[in-house]
């Protein structure tokens, strides 16, 4: 079980704040430079990773107060707690063990009494089998042509991570390209498979539950649309392969159980690329690039469990979150990564951090009353830059911002990564500093402006500054670093959880929305006027049926 504590409650957040009150009055820009150490102290690494956290209104009291904090709530006994197998996801019953699905040590891990690294090294090795068979050419469609196309369809963890991943590592993909339909909206499947030739694709449905409508209803067109494009000769059990924790519902649609790859309850649907939901992944980059993005992820999570906090970069991070988020009530954090092959990773851990720790209730049943989750977004720089940054820089909200990136592009084209990489180091140096009165009057006077026009134009054009950020720079984005990447945030994500005193593996709160749009769908083509519901819902209900003339 995880140790229960209000944080509020503990000693070290009365201690931060009163930090708090001495630091909102001070600036960073005063801050590097009274400390020309503030770099060399604020920073962490993990292999070639450099996490440079001191561009945050913090001191070296604040990490310590915080590392108070972790320590208060018993944090080192939650990790614990998870990398055991103790079902800490307590409101469904389960264990949380992403970390076993990478665990490369192969020790055994206990669930129930049980180890399951043997099973989770067979699901391993099935992948493997079936993706070289695919690679190879050797599996061949029902026509005798090889496979060139696979089209994924889950949606939520069963399409978020495998489409962010596979992204990401597009210069390892081989022979065969992935798509990723996740939408009900009939026109994600529609437009997915317009140009693919029924012949050489390949679906696979991936579904924890297999019983989720968009997925199962994608996966319905998409057999339909196979049937009716190979004129009833396709043969389904050649195209179409499961990935799921429901062998009845997989066996119901018709897929042979050896065209089935498992993955087990204790893997939460966010957590879930590591498993068999990586069959996509692994299809597109081969099994040894899928091992060495595992390899990537359990370096981090062997970092995470053993590293004092002082230099654990997940905690480090999830600490300065709580800083941020608690104190000073940011109410949001921008990942904005600096490599074009990142593009969905703010999405990704859109659902990872919103969907874990978007809750107000605590681990005793009552609301809390501070804080949790913060609002996840980003978009890759620089367009970010010339969208939302204005707002980061200038606006009336503190907009905390991951920013991320690799030193060696895999597209060495001219100076395209040195102007890219400028840019990553201009912006966390203007939200730091900002730019002040004086300067913008020194620069207006340089440039001839009349006394008159000097004063209208420089309020406008004074930055604040003091806007918080961490540089998070590496080598390069291979498959191994992408694996710590992941696993760094979804241990940061877990640490704020506990900090939190919530329940970050369960997701009541995706329910409610699903239930009412079981009940209204026979409403849609039902020929009365609906009156079941509030005056809002009846007329925006019986005014999409007067459009569509029902
Ligand atoms: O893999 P499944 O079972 O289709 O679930 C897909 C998604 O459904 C819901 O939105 C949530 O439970 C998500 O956490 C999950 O990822």
């Amino acid at each position: 079980m995880l140790p229960k504590h209000n944080p509020t409650q503990t000693s070290a957040w009365q201690k931060l704040e009163m930090q708090f009150m001495t630091l909102q009055a001070s600036h960073l820009r005063e801050l590097f430079a009274e400390d020309p150490q503030r770099f060399e102290t604020l920073h962490a690494k993990f292999e070639d990773i450099l996490v440079d956290y001191s561009k945050n209104l913090v001191i070296g009291e604040t990490i310590k107060d915080l590392i108070e904090l972790a320590n208060e709530v018993e944090l080192r006994d939650a990790i614990d707690a998870m990398f055991r197998g103790d079902k800490i996801n307590q409101t469904e019953d389960r264990s949380v063990l992403h970390v076993a699905l990478r665990n490369r040590s192969n020790k055994p891990v206990l669930v129930d009494g049980e180890d399951v690294m043997p099973e989770v090294n067979r699901v391993l090795q099935q992948m493997k089998g079936f993706s070289d068979k695919l690679l190879s050419g050797q599996w061949k469609g029902f026509s005798g042509k090889v496979i060139t196309d696979i089209v994924n369809i889950g949606i939520g963890g069963s399409d978020l991570g495998p489409y962010m991943v596979t992204e990401a590592l597009r210069p390892y993909w081989k022979s065969i390209t992935p798509h990723f339909v996740s939408n009900v909206d009939g026109t994600h499947i529609a437009e997915t498979v317009k140009h693919l030739n029924p012949e050489t694709t390949l679906f696979i449905i991936a579904s924890k539950t297999f019983t989720t409508q968009e997925t199962m209803t994608n996966a319905e067109s998409a057999r339909a649309w196979f049937l009716d494009k190979t004129g009833g000769k396709g043969e389904v059990a050649k195209h179409f392969v499961a990935v799921s924790t429901n062998t009845t519902e997989v066996t119901k649609f018709g897929i042979a159980p050896e065209n089935m790859f498992v993955f087990w309850d204790w893997v939460g649907g966010r957590y879930s690329l590591w498993s068999s939901i990586g069959l996509s992944i692994i299809c597109t980059i081969g099994f040894e690039n899928f091992e060495q993005l595992l390899d990537g992820a359990h370096a981090m999570d062997n970092h995470f469990k053993n590293e004092p906090f002082e230099k654990n970069i997940p905690v480090l991070l999830a600490l300065i979150g709580v800083w941020h988020n608690n104190f000073f009530g940011a109410a949001s954090e921008a990942i904005l990564p600096y490599d074009q092959y990142l593009h969905r990773f703010a999405a990704y851990f859109q659902q990872g951090n919103m969907e874990s720790n978007g809750k107000s209730i605590d681990r005793d049943g009552d609301p809390v009353t501070y804080q949790t989750g913060p609002l996840i977004w980003g978009e890759p720089g620089t367009n970010g830059q010339h969208a939302f940054y204005q707002l980061i820089h200038q606006g009336t909200k503190i907009v905390p911002c991951d920013f991320i990136a690799p030193a060696i592009s895999h597209n060495p084209l001219g100076d395209h990564h040195d102007k890219l990489l400028s840019n990553f180091f201009a912006q966390t140096e203007a939200l730091m500093k900002g730019k002040t009165e004086e300067e913008v009057v020194k620069e207006l006077t340089a440039a001839g402006q009349s006394k008159d026009a000097i004063a209208f134009h420089t309020p406008f054009r004074v930055f604040d500054g003091n806007r918080p950020t961490n540089s998070i720079l590496f080598k390069q984005l291979t498959p191994r670093t992408l694996g710590s990447l992941i696993a760094m945030y979804e241990h940061k994500i877990f640490t704020q959880g506990v900090i939190w005193n919530i329940f970050s593996f369960d997701q009541w709160g995706v329910e409610l929305g699903k239930v009412l749009a079981k009940k209204i769908l026979p409403e849609l083509t039902a020929k009365e006027e609906i009156t079941s519901h509030d005056s809002s819902t009846n007329g925006l209900i019986n005014y999409f049926k007067r459009l569509k003339s029902i």
